[in-house]
C-alpha cells in the first residue's frame, strides 16, 4: 500500500536518503530502525508530502504520490508523534478533534482497539472527564493510547507511528504491542521502533543506516544477516551501562 522505490532526498546540499526502497504491505506492521540521524523521520515527512523526493518514486495504493494532491495523501495517513499533544479538555474532545463527525459507535470501537475501555470506565465522568492541562491526569501510556485512538478515528489506511523513547513499564509495553497487533486488522502501520518488543512483533523490519536500507526482512532474518541489527537488538535487550553508551 506504501512503497518507496529508490528514493533519494537531500536537504539543501546534504544527501539524507540515498536510494531507499521498501514496501509496507496492506495490514502489516513494518518497523523502521536505525541510529539517530539515519533518515527515519525524513521518510515520514516524504510519505506525508511535506517534501517530494529529488529522485525515485513513492507510491500510495499503487499511485505516484506526486500525482496525488497533498490533501489526498494526508487523508490516507495518520501520524502519531513521540510526544503526541494532549489538549486541555475532556477525553472525548481529545479523541474527536481530528474527526468531529465520529459517532458514539466509532468512538467505542477505537477505545476498545487501543485498550482504553478500563480507564474510561474508571473515570467518574467517563469520556466526558477532564484530562487536566495537557493530560496531566493521565499516565504516559494512557496519553499515548489516546493519541493512537485519535489517529484511528480518522480511518487512515496507514498509521505512521514514532514510538516514544521514554521508558514505558512492562505492562504498558505489552499493552502497546497487543494494540499494534489489533490495529493492523484496520490499517497498515509503519513504526519508527525503539523497543525490541515492537521490532520482534513486526512482520518486516527495515534497517536504515546513513540514508540507505542496509537490511530488511523478518526480525529472525535480520538477526542472522545484519551485524548492526544484532548490535541494536542486544543494546535494547540489555540497557547500556555508562561505559557502553557510545553511539552504535
Ligand atoms: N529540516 C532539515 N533541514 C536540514 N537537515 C535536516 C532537516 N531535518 C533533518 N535533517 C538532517 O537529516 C538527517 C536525517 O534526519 P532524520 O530526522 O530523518 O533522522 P532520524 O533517523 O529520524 O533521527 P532521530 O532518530 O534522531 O530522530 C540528519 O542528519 C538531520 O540532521
Amino acid at each position: 500500500m506504501l512503497e518507496f522505490r529508490n528514493v533519494r532526498f537531500r536537504y539543501r546540499k546534504r544527501p539524507v536518503l540515498r536510494g531507499v526502497s521498501f514496501t509496507v504491505p496492506p495490514h502489516s506492521l513494518v518497523a523502521l530502525v536505525g541510529k539517530s540521524g539515519a533518515g527515519k523521520s525524513t521518510l515520514f515527512a516524504l510519505a506525508e508530502r511535506f517534501y517530494d523526493p529529488q529522485a525515485g518514486t513513492i507510491l500510495l495504493h499503487g499511485r505516484n504520490t506526486t500525482e496525488l494532491s497533498r490533501d489526498h495523501c494526508r487523508a490516507q495517513l495518520a501520524l502519531v508523534e513521540q510526544d503526541a499533544p494532549i489538549l486541555h479538555g475532556t477525553v472525548r474532545d481529545n479523541l474527536t478533534y481530528a474527526a468531529p463527525d465520529a459517532t458514539a459507535h466509532d468512538i467505542d470501537r477505537v477505545v476498545g482497539l487501543v485498550q482504553l475501555t478500563d480507564l474510561i470506565d474508571r473515570l467518574p465522568g467517563g469520556l466526558d472527564s477532564d484530562v487536566g492541562d495537557r493530560g496531566t491526569r493521565l499516565s504516559g501510556g494512557e496519553r499515548q493510547r489516546i493519541a493512537l485512538a485519535r489517529a484511528l478515528l480518522t480511518r487512515p489506511s496507514l498509521l505512521l507511528l514514532d514510538e516514544p523513547t521514554a521508558q514505558l513499564d512492562a505492562i504498558n509495553e505489552a499493552a502497546l504491542t497487543e494494540t499494534l497487533d489489533s490495529i493492523t486488522a484496520q490499517c497498515s502501520v509503519l513504526v519508527i521502533a525503539h523497543r525490541l518488543t515492537t521490532i520482534k512483533n513486526a512482520d518486516r523490519v527495515v534497517l536504515l543506516d546513513a540514508g540507505r536500507v542496509t537490511a530488511q526482512g523478518t526480525p529472525a532474518d535480520l538477526l542472522k544477516t545484519s551485524r548492526l541489527y544484532r548490535r541494536l537488538a542486544s543494546l535494547q535487550l540489555t540497557p547500556p551501562t555508562p561505559q557502553q553508551s557510545s553511539p552504535l
